[in-house]
């Protein structure tokens, strides 16, 4: 085994490392580090009780799991434990002795006889009424029949643990990657699923706070010949890692990923179904990856093992890194970037740190600013007024609108595949729209319509997707549920907004996403780019099921008559033959006279050469044929190319066996040899 090292004591930065000037004895001003802060105000960070904290660790883990794969390109390998542990196998855990309650009376959960007698009571009549219900056979009603009362202070602790096949994490980076607020890789203009640099170490945070227990961190990258291994928890005060143990140890594979563990308080009974929704909808909007899924406990009845079968090898274009669109910068970014940047001059800067600025277009911006510009001038010579000057400038003229190259939408395939996954529609419609732009970020808006299917409810079921990432909170305020439900006008697409099982995903992707708060849990509705990008996606997804509703609904009008006339060919026949035989017997007797081709079908009618049968047999062709006929013709007019098509998926073959695989950007063939 190879040490890289360990400490003690927490990690001191040593670079800007802030001084907080001394007080004087009268100040009342206090400081507060940014892991204070969210310690504090966790739930703007997705932390609000316990449940909801299980369910946002897991939801950090496997986000940083899948951006770390996909930064590789390598089709992704999540798998999320979440294993009970009663409180017993906890205390010994943190070597605390379990103690037998003495003073019952000063617990939250004690009863006193007389309450807990009306307790038994009331529960033996719910069960009562149910099983007399039930051998009523009525509908049983979810009636809750009261548990015992479960103590204020009774928490349930849970080992979360997230392994992954991605990039892993160098060394020496991991402890400020998991123990300083606010630090991060993902800072820059780059469509990725974490934003914050906060996730993870609100995990430990929460872990902190709830349980005292540190995180673990294992992790080995490409070239690396060992894996890193490291215990640590934060320092809230100063928002620094404090590490316990941190060292290299030996790699027997070619592994490669992370795994991160963690023991927190949670509730898996109230958040089961929202880990499990979370889990489902992000397989369907990443359907190239594979999830493992598993919930441990002791009660082996508890225990879930899901998996998340991969369901496509195509996996979307990996975003890449772009700069600045000049409209949207503002002072402090000039600045930053007048700092960090490796151009000389004005001209060069311009030209190379922002997107959409040619050589000819700085020149002419420096032109525009006066004078006291040019564009050999050294940049980082600026003085503020002058880069207030060119801030102005780049706000109030006219660039074009940043490109979309740089996202990586899910594709329609991929929406697709999943929507068909998921939710098994009678009918499915998919849109992908252009780039486009606010506040100087592209962004994408994907969007799928269905109809019916296993499982949907009557109305509106919306799914929403950004960056990739299920969102499942605050659904009500987010501009995808206010879109569908106020803006677009179902009927007019012969959508009943009320009975039809309607299925309406969206996905969005942006070098920035909006998210109100750091939860990342939903987008306003007050962007009106992006509401507006919404409701046409939603819109051109109705006109093409509104095409594919109207041609079934001919289908079915067209059967219906089909069926009416077949209806009424006895009687009409039987009407038909009986004036026949009356005209026979007439011209027999005759008293009427009739022509000759008339006389030649009622001798076949006294020869019972026509008989009713015939007849119904020739009307049943004839109402066959004219169905036929109309059915051609309708075919003809609206065209061979538009006769309803649907796409054809096939799953990966699971085998071991030899196989060819032919890849297309639209579909994977595999052939078993
Ligand atoms: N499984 C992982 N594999 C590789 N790197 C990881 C992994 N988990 C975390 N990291 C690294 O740690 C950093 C911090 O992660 P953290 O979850 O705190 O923030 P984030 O993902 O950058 O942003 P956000 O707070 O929006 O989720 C990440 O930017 C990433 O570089």
């Amino acid at each position: 085994m190879e040490t890289g090292g360990s400490s003690e004591s927490p990690t001191e930065p040593k670079k800007g490392k802030a001084k907080i000037p001394r007080k004087s004895k009268e100040s009342i001003l206090k400081q507060k580090s940014p892991a204070e802060f969210f310690a504090e105000n966790k739930n703007i960070a997705g932390f609000d009780n316990p449940g909801k904290c299980l369910y946002t660790t897991v939801r950090e883990l496997v986000e940083n799991s899948l951006d770390s794969a996909e930064s590789i390109s390598e089709l992704p390998v999540v798998e999320v434990t979440i294993e009970e542990i009663e409180k017993s196998k906890f205390n010994s855990m943190i070597g605390l002795v379990d103690r037998e309650r003495v003073d019952e009376q000063l617990y939250d959960d004690y009863e006193t006889d007389k309450a807990r007698e009306k307790r038994l009571a009331k529960e033996a009549r719910v069960q009562e009424i149910q099983a007399k219900n039930a051998a009523l056979g009525k509908k049983l009603k979810e009636t809750p029949v009261p548990k015992g009362i479960k103590a204020r202070g009774e928490a349930s602790f849970y080992k979360v643990t997230c392994k992954d096949n991605g990039k892993g994490m160098p060394h020496d980076d991991i402890p400020n990657m998991f123990g300083r607020v606010l630090s991060g890789t993902k800072y820059g203009l780059k469509q990725t699923r974490g934003k914050f640099g906060l996730g993870a170490k609100m995990a430990l945070i929460w872990s902190k706070m709830s349980t005292g227990l540190p995180i673990e961190i294992s992790s080995s990258m490409r070239n690396q010949s060992y894996i890193s291994f490291c215990r640590l928890d934060i320092d809230i005060n100063k928002n620094i890692p404090h590490v316990h143990l941190h060292e290299k140890r030996e790699k027997k594979d070619h592994w490669r990923g992370a795994v991160i563990q963690v023991v927190i308080e949670g509730n898996w009974t109230t958040y089961r179904s929202k880990i499990l929704h979370y889990m489902r909808q992000m397989a369907v909007i990443t359907p190239y990856a594979q999830f493992l899924f598993k919930f441990i406990s002791d009660a082996p009845d508890k225990n879930v093992s899901i998996r998340f079968a991969r369901r496509t090898d195509v996996m979307p274009p990996v975003p890449f890194e772009t700069k600045y669109h000049p409209s949207s910068v503002d002072l402090l970014l000039i600045k930053r970037l007048i700092t960090e940047t490796s151009k000389q001059n004005l001209l060069q800067f311009l030209q190379h740190e922002f997107v959409n600025i040619s050589k000819s277009y700085a020149e002419r911006l420096i032109g525009e600013m006066g004078p006291e510009f040019n564009p050999k001038m050294a940049v980082k010579s600026l003085k503020s007024q002058q880069i207030v000057r060119i801030r102005q400038l780049l706000r109030q003229a006219k660039f074009d609108d940043p490109s979309g190259d740089c996202l990586s939408p899910a594709g329609e395939y991929n929406l697709r595949l999943g929507i068909i996954k998921e939710l098994q529609p009678d009918m499915v419609a998919t849109f992908s729209g252009s780039a486009q732009v606010f506040e100087g970020h592209p962004f994408i808006v994907e969007a799928g319509v269905s109809l019916g299917g296993k499982d949907v409810k009557q109305g509106l079921n919306i799914f929403r997707f950004a960056n990739r990432i299920p969102l499942l909170f605050e659904q009500g305020a987010d501009v995808v549920t206010r879109t569908a439900f106020k803006r677009i006008n179902w009927s007019s697409y012969k959508i009943n907004q009320m009975q039809d099982k309607i299925g309406v995903f969206v996905s969005i992707v942006s070098t920035k996403i909006p998210f109100k708060g750091t939860g990342k849990e939903y987008i306003g509705d007050d962007i009106t780019e992006i509401a507006s990008a919404v409701k046409n996606a939603i819109q051109q997804c109705c006109i093409q099921l509104k095409s594919k509703i109207v041609k079934k609904m001919q289908a079915r009008e067209q059967q219906e008559r089909k069926r009416n006339l077949s209806k009424y060919i006895p009687d009409a026949t039987c009407a038909v033959h009986n004036v026949l035989k009356e005209m026979a017997q007439l011209h027999a007797s005759k008293k009427n006279r009739y022509g000759d081709e008339d006389v030649e079908l009622l001798g076949k009618v006294s020869a019972s050469l026509i008989t009713k049968e015939t007849l119904i047999d020739k009307l049943a062709k004839h109402v066959e044929q004219v169905d036929y006929e109309m059915a051609l013709e309708y075919a003809t007019q609206s065209g061979v190319s538009e006769e309803p098509k649907e796409a054809l998926y096939m799953p990966p073959l699971e085998a071991e066996k030899e196989m060819i695989t032919l890849q297309s950007p639209f579909f994977v063939f595999r052939v078993l040899q």
